[in-house]
């Protein structure tokens, strides 16, 4: 095999730790075209769609990738901002925003890239971008509070096929979840404390999270427990009771039954309980998507004001905000404090560049 020539050689340079945020990813551009390449790339993981392969391969290629690219560019258009994907645009954000409170405290020691699983800027790219700067120490950080295979087990896969190709690979952390870090429960927390001091309440605050196939859930896929314990603890920050909040699922896609209760269900019924007034807020997202921006403000702000419902909010995700990259900041410091505790390590660059034949 021929390994990956990005390994420089880096003349006695402080090895330094590299923090790769993953986020799922997004067309290049709000068209079909684009939409075509992005559904495929996606929809072709054994992790997002565990059917057997040569019956997807039928379905993908015979009927979604004629339908789906036209009517979720037409969606994805009402989203896109002048800087291109929101999603891709906040996660940026975020990048530069941690970049910057890292470097406070951990100086050049710490540096920070983004990637996305699906279309661009791609996860080799980012390795390959960390590695440059030096990055001999990696915490990838895929952006999903809550574990779940289609999202959190498919970055690890991407990272992993990467390092096949690599000769010297950095020591490595993984983080899988972090439903239920303090500063992350805190930072959800306070967005709907805030959005409560510009708006006031509503009779219901609904958690809706992406959804997958129940089967996922019945075959051990931790993912539906960890939302579920994300908003009991939010909830429990905010003082609500049993009757003052919900979690739902939202999402859907093909026959089989997904995560229950379903977002755009449960909000048809909220009237007719009594509900009239809903705050919603996406804390398994955290970033502001198609799936928020679109799903949610837009198409179930629709539901439940035809199902009776008088006032809809819609609570953003943590996004670039401050208390957001407080929180990051926190989590990757408690994953990265061995590696700060002990020294950079030291490479024997000189004994490495006499080995390829620089003269000493
Ligand atoms: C087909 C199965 C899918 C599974 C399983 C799934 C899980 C899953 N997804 C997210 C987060 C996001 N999904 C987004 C978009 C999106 N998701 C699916 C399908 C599955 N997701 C599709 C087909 C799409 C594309 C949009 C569309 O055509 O409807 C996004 C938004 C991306 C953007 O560009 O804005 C996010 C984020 C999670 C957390 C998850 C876990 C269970
Ligand atoms: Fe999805
Ligand atoms: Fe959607």
């Amino acid at each position: 095999m021929q390994y990956l020539g990005t390994q420089n050689h880096d003349h006695g340079e402080t090895p330094r730790i590299g923090v790769l945020l993953v986020n799922l990813g997004t067309p290049d551009a709000p068209t079909r075209s684009a939409l075509r390449r992005y559904l495929r790339e996606f929809l072709s993981d054994p992790r997002v769609v565990e059917v057997p392969r040569l019956l997807w391969w039928c379905i993908l290629n015979g009927v979604i990738l004629n339908v789906r690219p036209s009517r979720s560019a037409r969606a994805y258009r009402t989203v896109w901002t002048e800087a291109g994907s929101p999603l891709l645009v906040h996660t940026r954000d975020q990048a530069r925003a941690l970049q910057e409170a890292l470097h406070k405290t951990h100086g050049e020691r710490v540096v920070v890239d983004f990637a996305m699983r699906y279309g661009n800027p791609s996860i080799p790219s980012g390795l390959d971008a960390l590695w440059r700067r030096g990055a001999r120490q990696l915490l990838v950080l895929p952006l999903y509070p809550q574990y779940s295979g289609p999202t959190t087990a498919s970055t690890f896969d991407a990272v992993a096929a990467n390092f096949r190709h690599r000769r010297w690979l950095p020591e490595l952390r993984f983080l899988n979840q972090y439903h239920d870090h303090p500063a992350y429960i805190g930072a959800l927390a306070d967005s709907v404390r805030a959005h409560w001091a510009d708006h006031g309440r509503a009779d219901q605050l609904l958690f809706s999270y992406h959804g997958e196939p129940q089967r996922y859930l019945d075959q051990g896929d931790p993912y539906h427990c960890q939302c579920l314990k994300t908003s009991r603890l939010v909830a429990g920050e905010l003082g609500l009771s049993e009757g003052e909040y919900q979690s739902a699922f939202q999402s859907r896609f093909g026959r089989e039954p997904w995560l229950q209760p379903y977002t755009d269900e449960t909000l048809k019924g909220l009237p007719a309980s009594g509900n009239r007034s809903v705050q919603v807020i996406c804390p398994g997202f955290a970033a502001d998507c198609l799936e928020t921006l679109e799903e949610i403000a837009v198409e179930n702000r629709e539901v439940f004001l035809a199902a009776g419902g008088e006032r809809f909010d819609y609570i953003p995700c943590l996004n670039a905000g401050r208390g957001h990259i407080e929180a990051l900041r926190q989590i990757v410091d408690g994953q990265i404090a061995d590696w700060l505790a002990r020294p950079a390590p030291r490479e024997g660059t000189r004994e490495r560049a006499r080995a390829m034949g620089a003269p000493n």
